[in-house]
């Protein structure tokens, strides 16, 4: 067990993501005023211990000491309440609550897509909890099912609670942009970040988009082959409506998910949407709220003063103390994906971040940009590509470094998610299906929420817990990737062709000189033969056979005679034997006699 300060002890770790690793621990002693919870000893908590990389930047710890009040005062129902934050060496912690209960992920995976009722409610206390925190100017940056704790309630109702908030926040951090090194979710990340434009809290609303799509249909909406085939889809593509999801969700869904940031609604607006999307779409409904539900296009209107994400072009920092970066921090160098820093991490995909050869899930370490040809560190100037371009760039010359794929959660020991069942080697998932009737639509699992069929919606499947095996993918429709327009670039080098296969070392035959592998190989009939002709010799050499054929005896006679022969030799024992036992001294003289 490992102390954190003096206040903690690590007992077990609970898994590890792209920012490090989180323990179940326990507090040894009360913790001083700094702490918003100063906790009593033996009360057990969660910490997330962040990776070295990100503790050894001096820029990440000084925004992780600037920003300890905001993240401590951070409190809402559906948010899990950070309680402290440890700095003390190299290491930097945060303290939380403990969350016993899989996260919504796990959950997706384990129990099959929500039915729409409940994916709407769930999804409603998550706009809640971005409602409090951009009230608050904090901006969450990372949505995605990974990050929502689900706490089991004494009615066994599933409780969804956001976590992670602000870590985006402290792993934006100049100095590690500055190595052009980025992981992301691909999945999750809004067009306005791809592209590295301003974003605002409006990002966090398409995540929530996202995030309600994948609870109805089980998939995000755009998946890919790799990680910049994602991103091209966020910002070129329009999701398709699955015929599972009734018309009012779609509603909410498709004005979440809306390339432009100004037209998706405020997070208070989005919950408060979903809520009269729920109460419309159950069997129960009465004519007045589905009539509500229908018209819910009227309630998602967007936010009139999106909080900033402090950084991004454009963007202001309301919560900026300390200069932002005394090194010449080049804003637009943070506002790709969540800027972390390298190695493959478990994967479960989602948040995972995966080994650069290895694909995996809607979650992919961005390929580090190379350095400059001059040799300096690859620093962008104002001149320079955008950081994404930059990668996207650099994944092209690097081929296929940054497929992504889904990760066999099998393979994480950290997150022992089951066995998702792999999809045949067909193409990757592509978006929803859509057009024709479907022979594979995804089971919904029902949680806590009464089952509620959509009545508008005449191909709304019933709820059943079953075992989720996900969808077939669908056929593939979409257009071949094209990076975006880059008039001052030069000319993308094209992937190195295949290399040719080298040659096969020849086979190794069996080392046992004596295998005869079958009458019919030439190898066996020539040993065979030489059996043969040795146990002839032998015949020959060591048996009367010599004599006989000199005595030009017919074969019957020989074999008469061999006969006779061999019984006047065992009646001359037989006698020899008897007249031994009846005169013992004569013996020798009856037998020289016979001979
Ligand atoms: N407060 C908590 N209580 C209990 N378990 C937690 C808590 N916070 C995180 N976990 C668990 O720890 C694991 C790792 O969490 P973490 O947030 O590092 O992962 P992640 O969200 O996949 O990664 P990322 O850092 O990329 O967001 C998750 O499986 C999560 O369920």
């Amino acid at each position: 067990m490992r102390p954190v300060g003096s206040k903690y002890l690590l007992e077990q770790p609970l898994g590890r993501g792209a920012t490090g690793t989180v323990w179940r621990a326990r507090q040894r002693e009360t913790a001083g005023a700094e702490a918003a919870v100063p906790g009593q000893p033996g009360e057990t908590v969660a910490i997330k211990v962040l990776k070295e990389e990100l503790a050894n930047d001096a820029d990440v710890v000084m925004r992780f000491l600037r920003e300890r009040s905001v993240l401590l005062r951070l409190t809402h129902p559906n948010i899990v309440r950070t309680r402290d934050l440890v700095v003390e060496g190299d290491l930097l912690a945060l303290v939380m609550d403990l969350i016993d209960g899989p996260d919504l992920h796990r959950q997706l995976r384990e129990n099959g897509p929500f039915t729409p009722v409940a994916a709407a409610l769930l999804t409603a206390q998550i706009a809640d909890a971005l409602a409090a925190s951009h009230a608050d100017g904090i901006v969450h940056r990372d949505l995605k099912p990974a990050n929502v704790l689900l706490r089991t309630e004494a009615d066994g109702r599933l409780h969804p609670m956001l976590t992670d908030f602000g870590i985006a926040r402290l792993a934006d951090s100049p100095g590690l942009t500055r190595t052009h090194e980025f992981v992301g979710t691909p999945a999750y990340v809004a067009p306005e970040s791809a592209e590295g434009r301003p974003q605002t809290s409006a990002v966090d609303i398409y995540g929530a988009g996202i995030l309600l799509y994948e609870l109805v249909t089980g998939r995000p909406p755009f998946a890919g082959g790799t990680a910049l085939e994602v991103l091209h889809r966020h910002l070129s593509e329009e999701p398709r409506r699955p015929s599972t999801v009734p018309e009012p969700l779609w509603t909410v869904i498709e004005r979440c998910l809306s390339k432009e940031p100004g037209r998706r609604p405020s997070a208070e607006n989005l919950a408060r949407g979903l809520r009269v999307v729920a109460a419309g779409i159950g069997v129960h409904s009465s004519g007045a709220q589905i009539d509500a539900a229908l018209g819910v296009g009227a309630l998602l209107a967007p936010d009139p003063a999106p909080a900033p994400v402090p950084g991004t072009p454009g963007a202001a920092d309301p919560t900026q103390v300390l200069p932002h970066n005394a090194g010449g921090y080049d804003p637009g160098a943070a506002t790709s994906v969540l800027p972390h820093s390298s190695g493959p991490v478990g994967a479960a995909d989602a948040t995972s971040v995966l080994p650069h050869t290895g694909a995996a899930d809607p979650t992919a370490v961005m390929p580090p940009v190379p350095p400059r040809p001059d040799g300096s560190p690859g620093g962008p100037g104002p001149e320079d590509p955008h950081p994404w371009q930059s990668q996207l760039r650099a994944a092209r010359d690097r081929n296929e470094q940054t497929q992504v794929q889904y990760l066999d959660p099998g393979q994480d020991p950290l997150r022992r998610r089951p066995q998702r069942q792999q999809p045949p080697q067909g193409p990757p998932h592509q978006g929803p299906p859509q057009g024709p009737p479907q022979h594979h639509q995804p089971q919904h699992h029902q949680q806590q929420y009464a089952p509620q069929p959509y009545q508008q919606h005449p191909q709304a499947q019933p709820p059943q817990r079953q075992q989720y095996a996900p969808p077939p993918p669908p056929p593939q429709q979409v257009q071949p990737y094209t990076p975006p327009q880059q008039p001052q670039q030069p000319q993308q080098p094209q992937p190195p062709a295949r290399q040719p296969r080298e040659p096969r070392e020849p086979r190794q035959r069996s080392a046992n000189p004596m295998r005869i592998p079958g009458l019919g190989c030439l190898k066996g009939c020539l040993f065979s033969v030489v059996m043969l002709f040795v146990a002839g010799w032998l015949v020959w050499e060591l048996t009367p056979l010599q004599d006989w054929v000199a005595q030009g005896k017919g074969y019957w006679e020989a074999i008469g005679d061999g006969i006779s022969t061999v019984s006047n030799w065992i009646s001359d024992l037989a006698g020899s034997d008897s007249s031994g036992s009846g005169d013992g001294g004569s013996g020798g003289t009856t037998s020289g006699t016979g001979g």
